[in-house]
C-alpha cells in the first residue's frame, strides 16, 4: 500500500519505517527541513535502536517532503501523527493537528479516488469527529465517510524500543465508522498477529487516555507504597515481585524510583485531568498520581542531604538525562528536577548520558547551559565522589562505584554492590 505520515517525529518515522518494514511504501511530510534531509540521507534524526539499519535497508521505499499535495496526491491512506503538546494550563494544543488537517483538506481537493485519513496523534475523545472532520470537510469541500475515509488508531509504542512495539503491539485499536476504511486498515495491519480491537471513533481516543493514566498511577501508586518501604526498611522491589505474582495485576511496570517522565505521561494525564473538569468531574485518582510523581524526584535530594548536608560547592555527579534508557528524549525528564534542584543549592554538577546531552542542553538551556558534561560515565566517577542514578542505562551497570557515595533513583545493582555508600529511593 502507499502510506503518507504527516509528522516524523518518534512516532510518524518508526510508525512509517515499519510500514515500509511490512511491504509498503511511505511518503513522510514534515516542516522540519532537518528532519527531511536527514530520512533522504537514511539517517534517522532520532535515536531509536534498530531504525538506523532498517532506514538503510530499505532506503528507496521511502522519502520524505514538505509537500503535503505530493504526499497525498500519491498515497492511499494518510496517518497524522504530529505533536499534540500541553498548553501552560495544562489542555492539549492542537494546533499542529489543525494545521496538517488544513494541508490534508486542500490536497484532498484535488484527489480523484477515495482517500483514508487516519489520526495517529494522541487527542481527547471527541478530537477527531469534531476538530478533524469538520476541518477536513470545508477544506476539500468533500464528505468524511462519503468521498473520504477517516480513522482514529491511537499508538501505543514505547521509547527505546518502539519498532518492536509497532511490529509486535499487544494489541491494535482502531476506531473507525465507515466499513470501506475498515477494511483497508484491516488489510494494512493483517501482517501483524495481534488482537485487533474496532471500536467506534471517540471510544479508540479514549482508549488511549486510558491505557496512559493507568500506567502513570500505576507507577505513582509503587512509588507511594515505596516510600513507605524505605521508611521501614523493605525492599519495594522485593514487595512488586509478590504483588505482581496475582494475574489480575501483572509483575509488569511496577519498577519504583524517582517516577516518570517522557513526552506522553506528564501530557496525557494533565489533558485528560483538564478535560474531565471541563466536563465536571474531579478526577482524584489521576491528580493524585501527577502530585505523587512530581514529589518523588525530591526523594533523590532528601537522600543526598543526608549523607551530604551542605551542598555549596560541592562536585555532584549525576548519571543519565534522559527520561529514560535507550532514548535520546529529554522531555520532562526527571533529571531537569533533579538538575535544577542541585543547581539552587549551588552544587557543582558534572552529568553524563550516552545519548541526551545534546538535547539536555538544548531543551533546558536554564540548567543545561549551567553544568559540565563529562565524555564518559567513567569520567563522572573519576571526577565526582557524589553520585546521583536518573536513568538506568545498561552501561551504568559495568561502573566500579567503589569509594563513592551513590543516591540512586533507579537501581543500578553494580552501584548497589560497589558503593561505599548506597541508598536507593525505594529500596
Ligand atoms: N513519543 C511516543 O512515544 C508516543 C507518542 N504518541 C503520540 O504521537 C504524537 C506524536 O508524538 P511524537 O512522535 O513523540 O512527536 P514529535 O514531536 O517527535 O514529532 C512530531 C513531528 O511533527 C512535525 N510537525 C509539526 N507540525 C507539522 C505539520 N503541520 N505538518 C507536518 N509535520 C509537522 C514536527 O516537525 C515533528 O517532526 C503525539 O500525539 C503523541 O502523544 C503516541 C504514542 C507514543
Ligand atoms: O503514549 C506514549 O507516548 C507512550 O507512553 C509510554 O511510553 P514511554 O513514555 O515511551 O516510556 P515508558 O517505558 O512507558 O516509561 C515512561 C516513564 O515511566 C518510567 N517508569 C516506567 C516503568 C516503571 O516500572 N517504572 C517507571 O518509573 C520510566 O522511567 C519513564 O520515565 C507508554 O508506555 C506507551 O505505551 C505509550 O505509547
Amino acid at each position: 500500500m502507499r502510506i503518507s505520515i504527516i509528522g516524523s517525529g518518534y512516532v510518524g518515522l518508526v510508525t512509517g519505517i515499519g510500514f515500509v518494514k511490512l511491504g509498503n511504501e511511505v511518503i513522510f511530510v514534515d516542516v522540519d527541513d532537518r528532519k527531511i534531509q536527514m530520512i533522504n540521507n537514511a539517517q534517522p534524526p532520532i535515536y531509536e535502536e534498530g531504525l538506523e539499519e532498517l532506514m538503510r535497508e530499505y532506503k528507496g521505499r521511502y522519502y520524505a517532503t514538505r509537500d503535503y499535495k505530493e504526499a497525498i496526491l500519491n498515497s492511499e491512506v494518510t496517518f497524522i501523527a504530529v505533536g499534540t503538546p500541553s498548553r501552560e494550563d495544562g489542555s492539549m494544543d492542537l494546533t499542529y493537528v489543525k494545521k496538517a488537517s488544513e494541508e490534508i483538506g486542500g490536497a484532498l481537493k484535488e484527489k480523484g479516488t477515495y482517500h483514508i485519513v487516519v489520526v495517529k496523534s494522541t487527542v481527547l475523545p471527541g478530537t477527531t469527529e469534531e476538530v478533524v472532520k469538520p476541518i477536513l470537510e470545508e477544506y476539500s469541500g468533500k464528505k468524511a465517510f462519503e468521498d473520504f475515509g477517516l480513522a482514529m488508531n491511537p499508538e501505543f509504542l514505547r521509547e527505546g524500543v518502539a519498532l518492536k512495539d509497532f511490529l509486535n503491539p499487544d494489541r491494535i485499536v482502531i476506531g473507525v465508522q465507515d466499513g470501506r476504511t475498515k477494511k483497508v486498515l484491516e488489510e494494512l495491519y493483517a501482517p501483524i498477529n495481534a488482537p485487533k480491537l474496532f471500536t467506534d471513533i471517540k471510544t479508540a481516543e479514549m482508549i488511549k487516555y486510558a491505557s496512559n493514566a493507568f500506567l502513570a498511577t500505576k507507577i505513582s501508586f509503587a512509588n507511594e507504597i515505596g516510600n513507605i518501604c524505605k521508611k521501614l526498611g523493605i525492599d519495594s522491589w522485593r514487595v512488586f515481585e509478590g504483588v505482581g505474582l496475582d494475574h489480575r495485576i501483572s509483575p509488569h511496570f511496577f519498577k519504583t524510583g524517582i517516577g516518570w517522565g517522557g513526552s506522553c505521561f506528564p501530557k496525557d494525564t494533565k489533558a485528560l485531568i483538564r478535560k474531565a473538569e471541563e466536563l465536571g468531574e474531579d478526577p482524584i485518582i489521576i491528580k493524585a498520581a501527577v502530585e505523587v510523581n512530581e514529589r518523588q524526584p525530591l526523594k533523590l535530594i532528601e537522600l543526598l542531604k543526608k549523607h551530604v548536608p551542605e551542598l555549596k560547592g560541592k562536585i555532584i555527579g549525576v548519571l543519565g538525562l534522559a527520561f529514560k534508557p535507550d532514548t535520546d528524549d529529554v522531555r520532562e525528564t526527571r533529571a531537569y528536577v533533579v538538575v535544577k534542584n542541585l543547581l539552587e543549592e549551588e552544587a557543582r554538577v558534572v552529568a553524563y548520558d550516552p545519548q541526551a546531552m545534546e538535547n539536555f542542553k538544548r531543551f533546558y538551556p536554564d540548567v543545561g547551559e549551567r553544568i559540565e558534561y563529562a565524555n564518559s560515565a567513567e569520567d563522572v566517577l573519576k571526577r565526582a565522589d557524589v553520585i546521583l542514578i536518573v536513568t538506568e542505562w545498561r552501561e551504568f551497570e559495568k561502573l566500579d562505584y567503589s569509594g563513592k557515595i551513590v543516591i540512586d533513583g533507579r537501581r543500578i545493582k553494580a552501584a548497589e554492590k560497589t558503593a561505599r555508600v548506597y541508598e536507593g529511593v525505594c529500596w
